[in-house]
């Protein structure tokens, strides 16, 4: 089952506009119950499939503003190599660290959306998938396009820790007790209220 030995380390793309406590707990579960090493909260410079977004480096320090632990870090590795779609940065990646077990982590939204994304089986064939159950989502997104098709991929939630030493395609859903927090919301409550 072991195909790599270098360090472990959860992928955690997204907005981060602004970063909030949901981010850090679908972080946290990364650390936790998958056992990676780090987590990288990759700051997005334009997801494909959303309105344009506020410049990366004020977006990052709401993230900052998080104080994340050490085994957390920042990276704009995405602005570095000008990927905007996840699969031709998971390729680059890979490319420059063969040794790293790398695992993609995403919130349960993003799985049902993933049908949009490019090249979307081929992400699954790249790298272990691990999807943070969210309000709202978790019954779509299990029983959604991409969950039917992968389900013979999907290991389950209590083997998750050993998601990291797996072959892909290899994905799990975790049924964490639920954050409801969104960006979007956040945003529209200082757009109500901006004092
Ligand atoms: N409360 C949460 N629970 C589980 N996953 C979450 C939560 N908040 C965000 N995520 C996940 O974190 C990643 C980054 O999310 P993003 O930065 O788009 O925040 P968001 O709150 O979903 O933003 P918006 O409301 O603007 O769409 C995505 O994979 C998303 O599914
Ligand atoms: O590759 C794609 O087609 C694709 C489409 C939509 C979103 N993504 C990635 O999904 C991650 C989460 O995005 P977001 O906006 O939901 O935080 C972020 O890293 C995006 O680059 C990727």
């Amino acid at each position: 089952m072991n195909r790599l030995s270098g360090p472990a380390i959860g992928l955690f793309g997204g907005s981060f506009n602004p970063a909030h406590a949901g981010h850090r707990h679908v972080a946290d579960a990364g650390l936790r119950e998958l056992g990676l090493d780090q987590v990288w909260w990759m700051v997005s410079p334009q997801n494909p499939l959303k309105p344009s977004q506020p410049a990366v480096q004020s977006r990052a320090q709401t993230i900052e503003a998080l104080n994340l632990p050490y085994a957390m870090k920042i990276s704009h590795i995405e602005s570095q190599l000008e990927t905007q779609y996840t699969i031709d940065l998971l390729r680059q990646l890979r490319r420059r660290q063969p040794r790293t077990r790398f695992v993609y982590i995403i919130g349960s939204d993003n799985l049902a959306q993933m049908p949009l994304w490019k090249d979307w089986q081929a992400l699954f064939s790249q790298i272990p998938i691990a999807v943070i159950a969210r309000p709202g989502e978790p019954l779509r997104a299990r029983l959604g396009r991409v969950a039917s098709q992968m389900a013979s991929a999907r290991i389950p939630e209590n083997q998750a820790h050993t998601l990291k030493n797996r072959q892909a395609p290899a994905w799990t859903y975790l049924t964490l007790p639920l954050n409801p927090i969104s960006s979007s919301a956040i945003r529209k409550h200082r757009a109500a209220d901006p004092t």
